[in-house]
């Protein structure tokens, strides 16, 4: 099998490689990644910080030429590459084939974005005097992606970077490196100047901590676990360097009495179980008032009985497998959790075999949860949901609130009053009202408050913030 290489100063390069394995055929391996060293990191850091003169100052044009014809191969590819989205990390193809037409749409935005750069002239206090505000490229920027949006997320931590004239060294996540190399592969074919973009795949213990521990990154972009994301905030600090933290969620949604029954159990099943829960917006906690609560579990239970979990390529598969062994086992963890600390198992809770080995768990119900009990307050990160019953909507809101997360919240009310006191009494960075809390646009802010996020928001144009400095500059007329 040939070796899928890093890319490090223009050169592809790596001979020591790891398995990438089909979470739903583990029989299958993908592809052989390269298993990249401290020495690789420092080498794409040296080279990124080697060509970051020339590409901060490059013309907005050849900018927009390669974003644009990275965006365009991306989407003209969507098939070939949704399918091996699908098979390195589990996600249904159409989820995928999804994922892969949003990172195209990334890279055509910020293609958009290049054209419109622009900076502030205004007058000074002072006489004679002229004021210009203007954004610089931050220099080398540190990329550290996760393995539940294998294009996705590198595609909205790349563009970005590229865009306003920064150099890269991206490191994903090791479960998934085949989406990053396709894309790495594109924008290096679509024309970027050697070491504008260095990738070195690898282990995060090692290439991660290369990165973090280098003073030549200027800027480290970071979506993962919530301890990972510490220890990134910890060496940036050390370093004054510039960072941006998405990390995990405990996401509510809650269900008021005068809800549409059918919408309220379309956006709990979506939002709890699609992408098999593997999404930092899924919702985990389904807070219900009284009058619907038993009404809603039954429909919901109902809903989970047709999912379908099975072969992420299989057509009719609703729910794929868990990531890998070692989530699947935190999941059923959680599970028993769940049942020591007294919920119900109202649906689902068991690993099932299916034709193809693979990491298959059915999705998973509690009732009669609490708040305080452990499956309500950590991220499982897996198709495990709870339902904790409210007595009216001012309960409900604290419950929603009461969490040391922050990303994404959602309600199922026809009442526009309570509608309305949700969307700015809760205490979360993106409020859906009758809509999955999962699954956003591309060219609006993404990101939370409390534990959740830290820094700038992702994503659109408030993407700006993150990857470039003001100056203001003075002149005497
Ligand atoms: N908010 C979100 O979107 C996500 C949240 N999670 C949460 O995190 C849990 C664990 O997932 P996991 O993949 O282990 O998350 P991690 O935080 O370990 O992984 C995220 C990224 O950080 C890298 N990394 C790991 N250790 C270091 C380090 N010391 N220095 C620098 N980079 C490092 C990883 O590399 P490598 O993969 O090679 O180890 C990966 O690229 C999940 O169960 C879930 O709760 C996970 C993924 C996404
Ligand atoms: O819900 C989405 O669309 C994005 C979720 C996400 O970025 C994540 O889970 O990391």
């Amino acid at each position: 099998m040939t070796i899928y290489q890093n890319l490090i100063a223009g050169e592809w390069v790596g001979t020591n490689a790891t398995k990438n394995i089909n979470p739903s055929d583990t029989n299958e391996v993908v592809g052989l990644y390269a298993d990249g060293s401290a020495e690789d990191t420092k080498n794409a850091i040296a080279a990124a910080k080697a060509a970051f003169p020339a590409w901060s100052r490059s013309g907005i044009w050849e900018r927009h030429v390669i974003l644009k014809k990275t965006g365009d191969e991306i989407m003209a590819r969507k098939g070939e590459l949704g399918a091996l989205l699908a098979r390195e990390e589990g996600k249904t193809l159409p989820e995928a084939t999804g994922e892969v037409i949003r990172a195209s749409q990334i890279f055509e935005f910020f293609a958009g974005e290049a054209l419109r750069l622009a900076g502030e002239v205004i007058p000074s206090v002072r006489p004679n005097i002229g004021v210009e505000i203007t954004r610089e490229a931050l220099g080398v920027i540190g990329i550290i992606t996760p393995w539940n949006f294998p294009i996705a997320i590198p595609a909205w931590k790349i563009a970005p970077a590229l865009c306003y004239g920064n150099t890269i060294v991206f490191k994903p996540a090791e479960l998934v490196p085949a989406c990053s190399w396709a894309i790495v592969d594109i924008l290096n074919r679509a024309g970027l100047p050697k070491g504008v973009l260095n990738l070195v795949m690898g282990k995060g213990s090692v290439v991660g901590q290369a990165m973090l521990e280098s003073p030549d990154v200027a800027g480290i972009t970071f979506t993962g676990s919530t301890g990972t994301g510490r220890r990134v905030a910890a060496a940036s600090i050390e370093h004054n360097r510039k960072f941006q933290l998405e990390m995990g969620g405990k996401n509510p949604m809650v269900v008021l009495d005068d809800a549409d029954l059918s919408v309220a159990v379309e956006a709990a099943a979506n939002s709890g179980f699609f992408s098999t829960g593997q999404r930092c917006t899924a919702s985990s906690r389904l807070i219900v008032t009284e009058g619907i609560h038993d009404k809603f579990v039954a429909a919901l239970t109902d809903k989970l009985k047709t999912l379908v979990v099975d072969n992420a390529l299989k057509a009719g598969t609703h729910i794929g497998p868990v990531v890998d062994e070692r989530q699947l086992k935190t999941d059923t963890d959680y599970i028993e959790i769940g049942k020591k600390e007294g919920a119900k198992l109202a649906f689902g809770g068991e690993v099932i075999s299916r034709e193809t080995p693979g990491f298959y768990l059915q999705p998973t119900l509690f009732t009669e949860a609490t708040n305080q009990m452990r499956i309500s307050r950590e991220e499982i990160f897996g198709p495990v949901v709870s339902v904790i019953r409210a007595k009216d909507y001012d309960e409900a809101l604290a419950i929603a609130n009461d969490t040391p997360f922050g990303l994404s919240a959602g309600i199922a009310t026809t009442s526009l009053k309570h509608a309305t006191h949700f969307k700015r009494n809760s205490e979360a960075g993106m409020v859906m009202v009758n809509l999955p809390t999962a699954g956003v646009d591309f060219h609006v802010p993404f990101g939370g408050r409390k534990g959740s996020s830290y820094g700038p928001r992702e994503q659109g144009k408030y993407a700006s913030e993150f990857f470039t400095v003001v100056k203001t500059a003075y002149t005497l007329a």
